[in-house]
């Protein structure tokens, strides 16, 4: 009974357990994903823009080159489509920089200088606009070369260091998250050591409490129920009978002259021998049978699902088996004989009812010289002193047998 009830809570709380760290798993393994993918997800696109961008100077001085090398009308429209470019990348970039996390201190020098070279814009576009109109003569072309290099440097310097920038905000935030993430991992797993721990403790006590509702209902001596398991176990078997109709019986016994074996061998040869009854009593009953010492030398048994016959019948071995019992060391040549009232539920609806019903014919069992079972129906008599008692003839026979044994 108690290794059923506790494995069911061990159960339980395995079970609630698993669930919490399958939970405790998923928020980590999504909390981690989540954190990787946003910080890539942010610096991605705005380091895609500056490597984009950082093809302007690049293409600025090429086309510088070029046009030097050979003036040429394409190449003052190839500076023209730079320039138109150029301004809206910066803002672009000036925009995204601003909606990000990174520290405006950081990147104010930067966000100067790609203004500087915004300023510087008027001016080449002016220069190429002359040179386009009235032609590319050698002082045009110095001045738009050396504009143009002005710029081209600027934009050079300002995008290669935003470009380092973001590489070493990007490290730092990602070391961050993962810093975050172990955290968060650690308080994770030190939440389910609390939980386990808890869970751990709440089955030691409810196993401590079993233990101690086991205690409180086992005999120490024999290790059988007592009186209160046998109530309870009574209170079950009333209701099985109230609601399928099934029969029920109790038997009492009571060892004879016991006493006599404490005076003659000692207590302790007395505990032996009521250990030893007590394993007959187990091995003579069935699965279902509930076997009790009820206090001293006195034991019953609350047989469900067996009607008077069948309760006659296991009286019957118990006394043969009794008798044939060999006794602990000295007392080894010693025969025990135990008295026996057995009784079937009849209208009684409690287990005390029973109970004394079953008392009464133990009573005439002893009365009528012991080492003998006294079954059937025990009531007040009319005249209000003794029992009425209906002997099963087996019974009976034993009852005789006893006496003859004397
Ligand atoms: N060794 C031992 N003796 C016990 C225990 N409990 C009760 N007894 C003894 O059992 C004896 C019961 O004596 P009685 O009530 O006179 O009954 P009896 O000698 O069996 O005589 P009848 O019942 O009339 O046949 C007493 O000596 C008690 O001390 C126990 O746990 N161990």
């Amino acid at each position: 009974m108690r290794a059923a009830s506790s494995r069911g809570l061990g159960v339980r709380l395995v079970l609630a357990f698993s669930l919490i760290a399958m939970l405790c798993a998923l928020a980590i393994a999504y909390y981690v994903t989540q954190a990787r993918q946003q910080v890539g997800a942010d610096y991605t696109a705005l380091v895609t823009d500056v490597v984009r961008a950082q093809q302007d100077p690049a293409a600025m001085r090429l086309t510088l080159d070029s046009l030097i090398d050979r003036p040429d009308r394409i190449h003052l429209e190839q500076l023209n489509d730079l320039l138109w470019r150029i301004p809206r990348r910066i803002e672009g970039i000036r925009l995204q920089l601003r909606r990000s996390e990174l520290a405006p201190a950081s990147y104010d020098e930067l966000l100067d200088e790609l203004a500087q070279v915004e300023s510087r814009l008027p001016a080449l576009e002016a220069a190429i606009d002359a040179a386009a109109e009235e032609g590319l003569d050698a002082r045009g072309g110095e001045a738009i070369l050396a504009l143009g290099l002005d710029i081209e440097e600027g934009l050079a310097w300002a995008y290669s260091e935003l470009n380092e920038l973001l590489h070493r905000a990007s490290a730092e935030q990602r070391q961050l998250m993962e810093r975050l993430a172990l955290a968060v991992a650690v308080l994770l797993l030190l939440l389910l050591v609390a939980i386990a721990a808890v869970m751990r403790m709440l089955f030691h006590l409810h196993r401590q409490r079993e233990t101690m509702r086991l205690q409180s209902r086992t005999d120490d001596l024999t290790s059988l129920g007592n009186r209160r398991w046998l109530r309870e176990a009574a209170g079950e078997a009333f209701e099985r009978r109230r609601r399928h109709g099934s029969p029920l019986s109790l038997m009492l016994l009571d060892l004879d002259h016991f006493k006599r074996i404490n005076d003659a061998y000692g207590h302790p040869i007395g505990d032996a021998v009521l250990v030893a009854f007590a394993r007959i009593l187990e091995r003579q009953v069935r699965r279902v049978d509930r076997v009790a010492r009820m206090g001293g030398e006195e034991f019953a048994i609350l047989m469900p699902d067996s009607d008077l016959a069948g309760a006659e019948a296991l009286a019957e071995r118990i006394l043969r088996a009794t008798r044939a019992m060999p006794l602990p060391g000295p007392a080894a040549e010693h025969r025990l004989t135990v008295s026996i009232g057995v009784v079937e539920a009849e209208e009684e609806r409690s287990f005390d009812r029973l109970y004394s019903r079953a008392d009464q014919l133990l009573y005439r069992a002893k009365a009528d010289g012991r080492d003998r079972a006294v079954a059937g129906h025990a009531a007040p008599s009319p005249a209000g002193g003794g029992v009425a008692v209906h002997q099963d003839a087996g019974v009976a026979q034993h009852a005789c047998d006893g006496e003859s044994r004397r």
